[in-house]
C-alpha cells in the first residue's frame, strides 16, 4: 500500500498528506458510486422508480433497520405495491416485498397473503378496503380482509372472481353445523360457514326489505340452533302468521299474531322470568354461592315493526311507549338473564323500531335495502364510520338471503341458508324426541304426554285423561283441579269437546324451567 501511495506521490508530484487525502477521497467516491449503481439496478428490476428526495430521506432509516435496507434491494410486488400506494395504504417510498407475498387460489377467487411494511398494520389496509378494491378493478363486495393472529403486519386479502354468491352454495350438513365453532348464520363469500361465536348474552336485529330472505335466514338460524346448540327454550312470535310455524313443536311458547298486545304480553312474561333470574343471581352472590346457570331462552319475533306502531289516542301512545320501554329492558337485560332476543323487520325506518330498542342489539344484520339511510337505521347511525363497512345498498337484490353481518365492530358479507323443508322437519322431530327422552320417566306429566302420543291425538279432555292417570273423582271441578295439580300446573285448553290439555302445551311445559 505504501508502494502504491509512493508511486502516486511521485507521479503527481504531491506532498504525502495531499496524496493520502486524495487517494482516500477517490476510494470513498468509487464506493458511493457502486452503491448508487446497485440500488438503481434493484429499483429498475422491481419497476418502482423512486424520487431522489425520497431515497435521501430513506437512507438514515435504512441504516437503522436491516429489513428496510433489505427491502430496498429486494424486488417489490408490482401489483400490490402500486395498488396499496395509490390507495394511500403505504407511503410512496414503501414497497410490498415480492418475497413476502403468496397468492393462492380458492374456490371463488384468490387470496393475497402479504406483509405490509414496518410501521403499517393490517388496519391500514382494512380502513381503505373500498379504495383498494377499486385499484384491483373490483368492488368492495368482491374483497374480504382477514387479519392474522401471528403478526399485525400480515394481511390476507380475498379477491373474488365474480360478484359474491353468484353461484349458490349447498346447504350445510348436520355434521358441518355441529362442528362449527359457534352458531352459523350462513355461508361467507368463499362458501365457508360464518356466524357468531355464541348466542349466549346476545341479541340480534335482522332488517331488510320485503322478500329479501329474512324469514328464510332466521329459519336457518333456528335449525342450526336445534342441531348444534345445547338445551334452550324457544319463544316464537310469528308476526307474519306462518314464517316460523315449522318450529312450533319445539317452542315453549308459540304465537301467531300481529296484535301488539300479544307481543307485549310475551315481552312481559320474559321480563318476569328475567327478573326472577336476576333475583336468583343476587341471592346466590349474597350467600356467596356460585351464580346459577340458566337454560338459555331465545325469543324470536318475525316482523316486529308493527308492534311498536302507535295509535292516535293518548292511551295508545302511552301503550306504545310502554311496549318500547319493556322491550328495551328485555334486550338490555339479556346479558345476565340468558334471554336472547331476535327481532326481524322489513321496515327498518326510523320510527319502526324505536332507537332505544335498536341500540341494545349486540349483533345486527341488514339484507338488501334501497338507501344508505335505511341501512344506518338497521346497523347503527355510525355504521359507515366503522372499520371497512359494507353498504347493503350495493347487494344484489336478486340474490336472496345476502346480508351484512355486523358483529363485534366488524362487517361480513354472508348468505343465509335455505334448508329443505324436509331437513327442517327432521331436525325438529329429532330434537323434540331427544327432549322427551331426557324427561324423568315416571312423572304423571310424561305419562300424560305418552298417552296422547300413543293415541295419536293432539288434544285430550280432562274426563278422558284423569282416569288414565289414576284420578277416579266424579265431581268435574275437583277432578280438573286434581289432574292439574298432578301434572304440575300446565296450561289447560278449551275447545268444542270441553276443557283439557294439548300435546304441544304439555311438551312445552315439561321442557320449561325458570
Ligand atoms: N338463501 C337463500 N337462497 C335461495 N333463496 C332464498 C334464500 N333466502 C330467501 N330465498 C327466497 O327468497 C324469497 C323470500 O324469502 P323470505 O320469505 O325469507 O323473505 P322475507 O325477507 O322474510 O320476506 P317478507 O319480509 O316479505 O316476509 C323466498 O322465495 C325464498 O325461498
Amino acid at each position: 500500500m505504501f508502494g502504491i501511495l509512493a508511486a502516486i506521490k511521485d507521479r503527481l508530484g504531491l506532498s504525502w498528506p495531499a496524496t493520502v487525502l486524495l487517494t482516500t477521497g477517490v476510494l470513498v467516491g468509487l464506493g458511493y458510486g457502486a452503491w448508487r449503481l446497485r440500488s438503481g439496478l434493484a429499483r429498475m428490476l422491481s419497476g418502482t422508480p423512486q424520487p431522489a428526495a425520497a431515497a435521501q430521506q430513506e437512507a438514515p432509516a435504512a441504516s437503522l433497520d436491516g429489513e428496510q435496507a433489505g427491502a430496498e434491494l429486494l424486488p417489490a410486488h408490482p401489483e400490490l405495491t402500486a395498488a396499496l400506494r395509490t390507495a394511500g395504504v403505504i407511503g410512496s417510498e414503501q414497497v410490498i416485498r415480492a418475497d413476502q407475498v403468496t397468492i393462492s387460489p380458492v374456490q371463488t377467487g384468490e387470496v393475497y397473503d402479504f406483509l405490509v411494511p414496518k410501521g403499517r398494520t393490517y388496519e391500514d389496509v382494512e380502513k381503505r378496503l373500498g379504495t383498494v378494491a377499486g385499484m384491483f378493478g373490483v368492488t368492495r363486495l368482491h374483497m374480504t380482509l382477514e387479519r392474522s393472529r401471528d403478526n399485525e403486519r400480515r394481511v390476507k386479502l380475498l379477491k373474488l372472481h365474480e360478484p359474491p354468491f353468484t353461484r349458490p352454495f349447498p346447504a350445510p350438513t348436520r355434521q358441518e353445523i355441529e362442528t362449527f365453532a359457534g352458531v352459523p348464520l350462513g355461508h361467507d363469500v368463499t362458501g365457508q360457514l360464518a356466524g357468531v361465536p355464541t348466542f349466549d348474552k346476545a341479541s340480534l336485529l335482522v332488517a331488510g326489505m320485503t322478500q329479501m330472505g329474512k324469514t328464510t335466514l332466521v329459519n336457518g338460524l333456528i335449525t342450526c340452533l336445534l342441531i348444534g346448540y345445547g338445551e334452550f327454550e324457544l319463544y316464537l312470535l310469528d308476526g307474519k302468521f306462518c314464517g316460523l310455524t315449522r318450529f312450533e313443536p319445539y317452542a315453549t311458547r308459540y304465537e301467531s299474531s300481529d296484535d301488539p298486545a300479544v307481543f307485549w304480553e310475551m315481552v312481559r312474561e320474559l321480563n318476569r322470568r328475567s327478573d326472577e333470574r336476576y333475583a336468583q343471581i343476587t341471592e346466590a352472590i349474597r350467600n356467596r354461592q356460585p351464580v346459577p346457570k340458566f337454560k338459555p331462552v331465545i325469543f324470536i319475533v318475525d316482523e316486529a315493526a308493527d308492534f311498536f306502531a302507535s295509535g292516535a289516542t293518548n292511551e295508545e301512545k302511552d301503550q306504545a311507549k310502554q311496549i318500547a320501554e319493556d322491550t328495551r329492558s328485555l334486550v338490555a337485560k339479556s346479558l345476565e338473564s340468558g334471554i336472547s332476543t331476535v327481532l326481524m323487520t322489513q321496515r327498518p325506518s326510523t320510527n319502526a323500531i324505536p332507537v332505544m330498542v335498536r341500540d341494545q342489539f349486540l349483533y345486527r344484520m341488514c339484507l338488501y335495502v334501497a338507501s344508505a339511510g335505511t341501512a344506518k337505521v338497521a346497523l347503527g347511525d355510525t355504521y359507515f364510520e366503522t372499520v371497512a363497512p359494507i353498504n347493503p345498498v350495493l347487494l344484489d337484490p336478486d340474490i336472496k338471503g345476502q346480508a351484512v353481518l355486523f358483529a363485534n365492530g366488524r362487517s361480513r358479507l354472508i348468505r343465509g341458508f335455505d334448508f329443505d323443508d324436509k331437513f327442517i322437519w327432521d331436525v325438529v322431530d329429532k330434537r323434540v324426541a331427544k327432549r322427551m327422552e331426557s324427561l324423568p320417566e315416571e312423572t304423571p306429566l310424561r305419562k300424560a304426554i305418552e298417552l296422547l302420543r300413543a293415541k295419536g291425538v293432539d288434544f285430550m279432555t280432562t274426563p278422558d285423561m284423569a282416569p288414565a292417570l289414576g284420578i277416579l273423582e266424579d265431581d268435574p271441578a275437583k277432578r280438573g283441579k286434581r289432574l292439574n295439580e298432578l301434572l304440575g300446573g300446565p296450561p289447560t285448553y278449551k275447545n268444542s269437546q270441553g276443557r283439557g290439555y294439548r300435546l304441544d302445551d304439555l311438551v312445552a311445559f315439561a321442557m320449561s324451567d325458570s
